[in-house]
């Protein structure tokens, strides 16, 4: 008889599956065909099948690839310009003049090849980001192997990528074009928040959306100064205002929603909107701390983000996850509001589920594409292993990863890079440390 054949398989001393809270699967192992599971089987039953490649991971636990649900991969080339400010002044009086100086194609290109070299390190295997120069962005995306979400910024006012907001929008789409045959890259519309961006401009990107069938990013509800200038000048809360306006329904991603009220949790669920969280970026900028806990339990998809490295400073979504749990615990005083499997499926399914690829990615199960990652549970650190999710969330570092795989092509190969060149990335951004300090 023949035996099936695979391209690889993969065995694991641990498996979290994530579709189910809590399961591990112990000393099993996985075959994938096209850069799809086709078989999750017990260990000691490899024999029966056969594959191209075998990768045996004796110590380490196998799960879901990371999910960044809110990102500016570029802002890498910012990191640590402006420290222990508050959103407001750190944006107006750091960060967009150091974009208006610096941000062109090859800034973004270079600067999201950095983000994603630090992402696969750190079992980050889908980004969805928003910044400018979305071919540069999309191009990084393909030569990195990640799965890209590329956010299509719009504002009102003028920086090196548009002119107007009509500008940001036709520029955004004749850049789309050029990658709508690509599987791993999906532009998304990007309107930067209320504080930027006008009711019409808001109108427009609803209706594009639906014509154009795409996902809507958008940083809301982030700070007390955002709710409470929008008061001042509209008597009205941000929310409400794009409630009004067309823009709550399921493709919205709103990244941030730390100051909402119990009535605003309950509307964000009825209408389906997802929710990035990204706690230590809120924790950096003290925007304050996100009714995780009450989203979840009224059913608001809510998934993780780093944001960029410019308020993180980190691309790191798994000490973003432990935070996630730590974070809530404190805020409720509750030991209990986001549990550690809780925290893992937020990372890994919750992302998916908001992106509409839940069908795809997200968790470990035939059928899915192999977006998979591997931790090395064998270091003092980790040392004894008594609950695989708990060291996920609470033990491990980001140095633990060893594997990185999307839709079944390694990127990541026992912690060494395989698609980027992570020398050549560092003359790179030493390049560009001269570059910005000469201005
Ligand atoms: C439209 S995305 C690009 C734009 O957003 C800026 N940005 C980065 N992080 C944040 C944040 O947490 N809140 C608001 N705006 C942010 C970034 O610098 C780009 O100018
Ligand atoms: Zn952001």
């Amino acid at each position: 008889m023949t035996r099936p054949q695979y391209d690889m398989t993969v065995s694991a001393r641990w498996m979290i599956t994530v579709e189910r809270d809590g399961e591990v699967l112990e000393n099993h192992a996985i075959a994938i065909k096209n850069g799809r599971i086709e078989a999750i089987i017990p260990a000691n039953q490899l024999t029966a099948i056969s594959a191209t490649q075998h990768v045996d991971l004796p110590h380490h636990v196998l799960m879901p690839g990371l999910i960044n649900l809110h990102g500016h991969s570029a802002m890498t080339l910012l990191r640590g310009l402006a420290d222990d400010k508050a959103l407001m002044d750190w944006l107006n009086n750091h960060i967009w003049p150091a974009e208006g100086k610096h941000v062109h194609d090859d800034f973004v290109f270079d600067g999201a090849l950095i983000a994603m070299a630090e992402m696969i390190r750190g079992g980050t295997t889908t980004i969805n980001d928003m910044y400018f120069y979305h071919a540069a962005m999309a191009r990084a995306g393909l030569a990195s192997g990640m799965r890209t979400f590329v956010g299509c910024s719009i504002l009102e006012f003028p920086t090196n990528y548009g002119a107007n907001a009509d500008d940001y929008i036709s520029k955004s789409l004749a850049e789309r074009r050029e990658f709508l045959g690509e599987e791993l890259v999906t532009f998304t519309l990007a309107p930067h928040a209320p504080y930027t961006v006008s009711d019409d401009t808001f109108r427009k990107v609803a209706m594009l959306a639906e014509q154009e069938d795409m996902l809507i990013h958008c940083h809301i509800h982030e700070t007390a100064d955002e709710v409470e200038g929008s008061l001042k000048e509209r008597q009205q809360r941000p929310l409400a205002r794009l409630k009004e306006l067309g823009l709550l329904s399921p493709r919205l991603i709103a990244a941030h929603m730390v100051h909402l009220n119990d009535e605003e949790i309950e509307l964000v669920a009825r209408h389906g909107v997802s929710v990035a969280h990204n706690p230590a970026s809120n924790m950096k900028l003290a925007s304050g701390i996100a009714p995780v806990k009450k989203m979840l339990d009224a059913g608001v998809t809510v998934g993780i983000g780093t944001d960029g490295a410019a308020s993180n400073n980190k691309l790191d979504m798994l000490a973003d996850t432990r935070l996630t749990a730590l974070l809530a615990k404190v805020g409720t005083l509750d030991p209990t509001a986001v549990p550690a499997a809780t925290a893992i499926r937020m990372a890994t399914l919750n992302g998916a589920k908001a992106l509409g690829i839940d069908d795809k990615v997200g968790s470990i199960a035939i059928g899915k594409q192999a977006d998979l990652i591997a931790l090395d549970l064998s270091a003092i650190e980790t040392a004894p292993t008594f609950d695989p999710i708990s060291h996920v969330v609470y033990a491990v570092g980001r140095e633990q990863v060893t594997h990185t795989w999307v839709k079944g092509e390694t990127l990541l190969n026992n912690r060494v890079l395989t698609t980027l060149d992570e020398a050549a990335l560092m003359t790179k951004a030493a390049d560009w440390r001269n570059r910005i300090l000469a201005r």
